[in-house]
Order: C-alpha cells, then structure tokens, then sequence
C-alpha cells in the first residue's frame, strides 16, 4: 500500500542547460524543486531529457571516428547511454547535496542506465523528427546533411537542427529494479533521455538508432510504477492556447476531451508541447484519480499544492 503521494517528474531542457557548466549550475535550481516536493512527503522518480547532451555525445564520437578511421563510429543507443550517465551523474550528486543541506541523510540517490524497447516497425524509423544537439546556421545545417548524412530540420525560427528517428516507447527493461529501489525509499533517476533505445531479438535487446521522448517514457513510467502525478517541468508556468498571440490564454485546468480538441486545432507545437499534452492526456486517462501537471521548474512546489501550473485530468 503506498502512503505517500508517488510522482514522475520529467525534467525539460531548463532543467540541464546545453553545456557541461550550464549543466553544473543548472542541477543545483533543478535539485532545489524536487527535494521541494520530497519535503512535501511525496515518493518521486525522476526523469531527464537529453536533446543538446546526445547530439553533443553523438558529435564529439562521430568527429573521433573521422580523425581515427580504426574507430568505429557510435551508436546514438550508445550515445542514449553516456547521455543517461553524464547527466546521471551531475543530477545525483545536485540532489544527494541538496537532500543533506536539508538534513536528509536517509534518502540514497542512484542512477538506473535504463533501457526502452520500441517496436523495431515503428513508423518513426523512416520519419526522423526529433531534434537534437545543438542549433545552426542554413549554412551549417547544409554542410551537415551533405558531408554527415544527417536529417536536418528548421526549429520554430530559432534555427536548424539535426532530427533523428523518435519511436514510442514500448516496455521499460528496469521497470522491476526501478520499483525496487523505490519502494526501498531510495530517490531514482531512470528513463534518462527517454531511454536506451532498444529492440528485443530472442533473449537479445539491439540498440537502435532512435532518441525517445522522455515525455513519453515518463508517462509510461508513471502508469507502470502506479504513480498519482506526472509532473512535467519546463520552461513555462502553464500551457497556452493561441501560444505567442494577442489572443493568447493560460490554462489553469483541462480535461481530457478538452485538451483533445486543443491537439486537433494544433494549438500545440508539435517538438515542444504537443509531446507533453498528449503524454498528459494518455496518463489521466489511464485510470481514474491520475491527475498531470505541466508547469516550471521553479513552481514545481507550487504546482503540486494546486496554485499554479496547468492540470490536465479525466
Ligand atoms: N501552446 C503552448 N503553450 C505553452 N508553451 C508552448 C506552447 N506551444 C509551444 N510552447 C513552447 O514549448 C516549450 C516547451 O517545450 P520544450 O522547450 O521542447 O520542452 P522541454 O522543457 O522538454 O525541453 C515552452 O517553453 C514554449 O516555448
Ligand atoms: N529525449 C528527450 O526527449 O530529450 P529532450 O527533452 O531534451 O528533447
């Protein structure tokens, strides 16, 4: 029997930063809003994301196996996993920190190298759409797709970036250790960057050449450990509809159908927030009572004593 309110975070790239020292200080205001809510009694499990750290990865491998022809280059499944560790890293030791500046020295944080099946026909494969790494110039992107192979696509304005295949999750591998250390009172973090794509061959889990979106696998994370929340922090207090026009209005609360109609209308930007409204939908309708949130980083707190954010519920 839980006694305590059990939530998912997904952390978005507010959280992270995109370089290593944007990253060291960014994980000590990330630490500060979930030990926020572990104070607030709540059992919480954390989830990452990993766009500009994979690319990076990815960039600094591929740039190595070009200098070094006896280096073969490595696979974004591989690249998933060092993103799931770096990131790992700097996230446990923020909150381990954290957790003993507010003389919580009961609460051991580890990192679970997660692995994420997909379905080796999902559609996604031969529809690259997730960006990655960092943003370019028209000229970059071009040289990129011309000497690198790679698929690049134009972000909102704000420049181009490489997209790679996104498929959904299918099964969390860990799901059973994740739990474990759980309901052992440990803090986790696990799904990092979506997971480890993986596809399963017999008694064999491939690599596969994917990032998943770890709005997704939070959401699926969150229906398998029975959580009550899923809180998903970024880089907005609340969702919008008309986003970034006159017309423009907060949501303090939606319902399901409502936040349906809203998809169909694409009010959402696909990339950005459709990703977190669908996995918000998907989860308050997975079973009565399972209630999402969306809002920032720093409200976090906030959000879950229900004075701020947007709720998306049944
Ligand atoms: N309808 C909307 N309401 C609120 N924000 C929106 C909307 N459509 C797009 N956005 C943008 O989506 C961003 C969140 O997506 P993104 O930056 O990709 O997330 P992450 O925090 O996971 O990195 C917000 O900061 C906002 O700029
Ligand atoms: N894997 C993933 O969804 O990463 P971002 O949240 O950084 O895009």
């Amino acid at each position: 029997m839980k006694d305590k309110k059990r939530i998912v975070i997904a952390l978005g790239g507010n959280a992270l930063g995109n370089t290593l020292p944007e990253q060291m200080a960014a994980v000590k205001t990330t630490a500060k809003a979930i030990v926020d809510l572990i104070e607030e009694g709540c059992e919480v499990v954390v989830v990452h994301g990993n766009g500009p750290q994979v690319g990076m990865i990815n960039n600094a491998m591929a740039a190595l196996s070009r200098e070094n022809p006896e280096q073969p280059n490595t696979p974004l499944s591989v690249c998933v996993a060092m993103s799931q560790a770096y990131i790992g890293y700097d996230l446990q030791n923020a909150l381990r920190e954290e957790l003993y500046n507010r003389n919580i020295k009961n609460m051991p944080v580890s990192t679970m190298i997660t692995q994420v099946r997909v379905d080796k026909d999902d559609s996604a494969f031969s529809n690259p759409s997730k960006p990655i790494g960092h943003f370019m110039t028209k000229e970059e992107a071009d040289h990129a797709e011309k000497n690198y192979d790679y698929v690049m696509k134009e972000d909102s304005g704000r420049g181009y970036r490489r997209v790679v295949a996104s498929p959904k999750p299918a099964e969390i591998i860990e799901i059973d250790a994740i739990r474990s250390l759980m309901e052992s009172g440990q803090l986790v973090i696990a799904c990092g960057g979506g997971g480890i794509p993986v596809t399963r061959e017999g008694n064999h889990l491939r690599g596969a050449s994917a990032v998943i979106d770890k709005d997704f696998a939070s959401e699926l994370l969150a229906e398998q450990l029975d959580a009550d929340f899923l809180i998903i922090l970024t880089a907005v207090e609340k969702v919008a509809i008309n986003f970034g026009k006159p017309e423009e209005k907060w949501l303090d609360d939606l319902d399901c159908g409502t936040a349906k109609n809203y998809i169909d209308q694409g009010q959402f930007a696909p990339g950005s927030m459709l990703p977190k409204v669908q996995a918000a939908v998907t989860f308050a309708e997975s079973k009565p009572g399972r209630t999402a949130l969306i809002t920032l980083l720093e409200k976090a707190k906030k959000g879950i004593l229900g004075e701020t954010g947007t709720r998306i519920h049944q």
